[in-house]
């Protein structure tokens, strides 16, 4: 059985963070491990509180995991502080795992920040650059190009300059562009659209989390990145089209669902 590790924070809502990392993994066929940066107290309308983990704490963790059951993919979601950036980024030159996914989680859907402003500029040094693939949204996009983005075109430009400045390939996600929800993959020098019709569903808490953890759970069981997110979107897109609706704000997709008929093709390592 394939390992994707989470590195992240849990969201007590279940919605998005470590528990949407787990429950998409499992659904995609590997076994799920998970690293804590930090807890929070949300829900569907904010985030509430936040406790991050000691640096000391966040590298007995990373090193239980490593030391034992290690992980053919690893996922990084929110990561709000330039102390744990830094044990992170150490411990994964140290073990250095395969496939990196960093999903540069910086505002919640609900508006609440999960960064620091200087913990930004430590992800940019230390922990972009280790990455394999790296899964900004637009407003993340915009932080990390220095340019306003309110077209296709601005997103590849944006896309490009990350590319050229972090040598990571970047899926630039659009999500919150009004009309479609096209992702733009940026590699090698060279492009592709991922398209996607978007789905009259407001509830998309935690969808950038199990986009991220989706890619890296295909990774780990060999697909090539742009395989990986072709699926990993298809497994969004069946989440989001079962219309769950809990909470009184944007509310959690549901992962239970039957994925016969999305996953045509398995690959040949598994
Ligand atoms: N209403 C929607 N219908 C279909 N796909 C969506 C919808 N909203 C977001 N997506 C997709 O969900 C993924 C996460 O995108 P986005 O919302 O931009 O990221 P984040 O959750 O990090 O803000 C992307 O693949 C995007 O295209
Ligand atoms: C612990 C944690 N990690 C990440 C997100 C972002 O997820 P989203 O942008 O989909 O609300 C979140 N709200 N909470």
């Amino acid at each position: 059985m394939k390992v994707t590790l989470t590195i992240a924070g849990s969201d007590s809502s279940g919605g998005a963070g470590i528990q949407a990392d787990l429950k998409t993994m499992c659904m995609n066929g590997v076994y799920g491990e998970s690293v804590i940066t930090a807890l929070t107290a949300q829900n569907t309308t904010g985030v509430r509180a936040v406790l991050d983990s000691t640096p000391a704490f966040l590298e007995a963790q990373l090193d239980a995991v490593f030391e034992d059951i290690y992980p053919d993919a690893v996922k990084i979601g929110m990561v709000s502080q330039s102390a744990l950036i830094h044990v992170i980024a150490t411990k994964l030159q140290y073990y250095h795992p395969k496939n990196i996914v960093l999903d540069p989680v910086m505002v919640a859907t609900s508006g609440a920040k999960l960064i620091s402003d200087e913990a930004i500029h430590t992800l940019k040094e230390e922990l972009i650059p280790l990455a394999n693939l790296i899964t900004p949204n637009i407003p993340e996009a915009e932080v990390l190009s220095h340019m306003k983005i309110t077209s296709s075109k601005d997103m590849l430009k944006a896309a490009k300059k990350i590319y050229d400045t972090y040598g990571c390939a970047v899926l630039c996600k659009g999500g919150h562009q009004l009309n479609d929800a096209n992702d733009l993959l940026y590699i090698n020098n060279t492009y592709q659209w991922f398209y996607g019709k978007r789905i009259p569903n407001n509830n998309t808490h935690g969808t950038g989390c199990t986009l991220s953890s989706a890619i890296a759970a295909n990774l780990a069981k060999g697909f090539t990145i742009q395989e990986s997110i072709q699926r990993a979107k298809d497994y969004l897109s069946l989440a989001l089209s079962a219309m769950l609706d809990l909470g009184a704000g944007s509310g959690p997709m549901m992962h239970n669902v039957n994925l016969k008929g999305i996953y045509s093709e398995e690959a040949d390592n598994e």
